[in-house]
């Protein structure tokens, strides 16, 4: 099970970039800015969500293309082929449309087929930076556990702002638009709060088969902004309804959940560990995540800038791993020195102004 025959159209700086004769590994090398991240990011749209920058459909539109982008990809299975692909109209670029074998189809459909997981440069401050970026790296990967997860998420987000907005009212807000308000919180606020409990469980427990080293292996916690259960949760928002008024803010909830993360042998918060023992966690937590998103289906592990950023001992112990992941592979650098021990096995595309040719 593995992508192939894989092309953009219109997208980022790639004009039509087409992808054939995949493997297992694959590798994209060019200077910076030729495209490389471009070409995760549009495998990234494989998947229901926002993909990896987490961008706005239109600022994916090519610069100066009258129509919208396009990215498609086949996926042999079981001895057949089946197409996927997702594009903007041109018409209307903020909406994302899905074709499965040619018929139109919902995002979240995608996932019945595929489990897209990635690590980014951009997550390298994910231990230091504010809660809300490590409450949206659960639900992304809780996502890819479960298609209706983002759903729970968005409803609870405008069922909160709906609160807030009442309590900043200056008028005393009825108590009946208040019990509906929170009934929604409620509803979706619990299976969002058990999605994540559920995604740090399975996640903790793969990771403790995991070899402690040479990679840092990551202890997880997750530690729920009110009580994680309908019933708790319900009586948390209806008894703080005179202090959130006081403060304008719902100030306990889902929206305050935080992910701990410590280094498991050194028993050292994540963020307070050296930048590269963060890095080797990342790696963990993305390889433990591959493995429990693809059961059943194809995986797809995207690494952007992850080789170079690890000593060779990491690096050797990061393609065992990959070796055994069952996962295809795409995996990005400036060059392609710190690759050498897996090239042999690897398909290499050279990438370069948005271009793309197997080397
Ligand atoms: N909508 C767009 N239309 C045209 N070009 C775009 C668009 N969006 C981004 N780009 C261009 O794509 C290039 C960046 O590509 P990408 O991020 O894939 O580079 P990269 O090969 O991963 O580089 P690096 O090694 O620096 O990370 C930039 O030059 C950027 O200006």
């Amino acid at each position: 099970m593995a992508l192939d025959r894989i092309s953009l159209t219109g997208f980022r700086n790639h004009a039509a970039s087409d992808l054939a004769g995949t493997t297992r590994f694959n590798l994209l090398v060019g200077e910076n800015g030729a495209g490389k991240t471009n070409v995760l990011e549009a495998l990234s749209l494989l998947a229901p969500g926002r993909g990896l920058r987490r961008a706005a459909l239109a600022e994916m539109v090519r610069a100066g293309s009258e129509t919208g982008f396009g990215v498609g990809a086949s996926l042999a299975q079981d001895g057949e082929e089946v197409r996927l692909a997702t594009y903007s109209e041109s018409a209307n670029p903020g909406r994302r449309r899905v074709r499965i074998n040619g018929a139109e189809a919902s995002a979240t459909s995608l996932g019945e087929w595929l489990a897209v997981t990635w690590l980014t440069p951009s997550m390298d401050g994910l231990f230091t930076g504010p809660a809300g970026d490590r409450r949206r790296y659960m639900d992304r990967l809780a996502l890819a556990l479960d298609p209706q997860h983002a759903s729970h998420a968005a409803r609870y987000d405008a069922a909160l702002r709906e609160r807030n907005r009442l309590l900043t009212d200056r008028r005393e807000p009825e108590s009946g638009w208040l019990d509906a308000i929170e009934a929604q919180m409620v509803r979706h606020g619990s299976a969002l709060m058990q999605g994540r409990a559920r995604l740090v469980e399975t996640l903790a427990v793969r990771l403790a088969e995991m070899p402690a080293e040479p990679f840092a292996r990551p202890a997880l916690t997750y530690n729920p902004g009110a009580p994680d259960h309908a019933d708790g949760l319900s009586q948390a928002l209806f008894d703080n309804r005179k202090r959130d008024r006081a403060a304008q803010r719902t100030l306990a909830g889902p929206h305050r959940d935080e992910l701990d993360v410590v280094h498991a042998a050194k028993r050292v918060p994540a963020a307070q560990s050296s930048t590269g023992e963060q890095k080797a966690m990342l790696v963990a937590m993305t390889l433990a995540h591959a493995g429990l998103a693809a059961q059943g289906r194809a995986g797809l592990l995207l690494l952007d800038e992850v080789a170079a950023h690890l000593d060779p001992v990491r690096r050797a112990a990061l393609f065992e791993q990959l070796r055994g992941s069952g996962a295809q592979v795409w995996m990005t650098g400036t060059e392609l020195a710190p690759f050498d021990s897996i090239a042999g096995e690897a398909a290499v595309w050279r990438v370069s102004g948005g271009e793309v040719a197997r080397a």
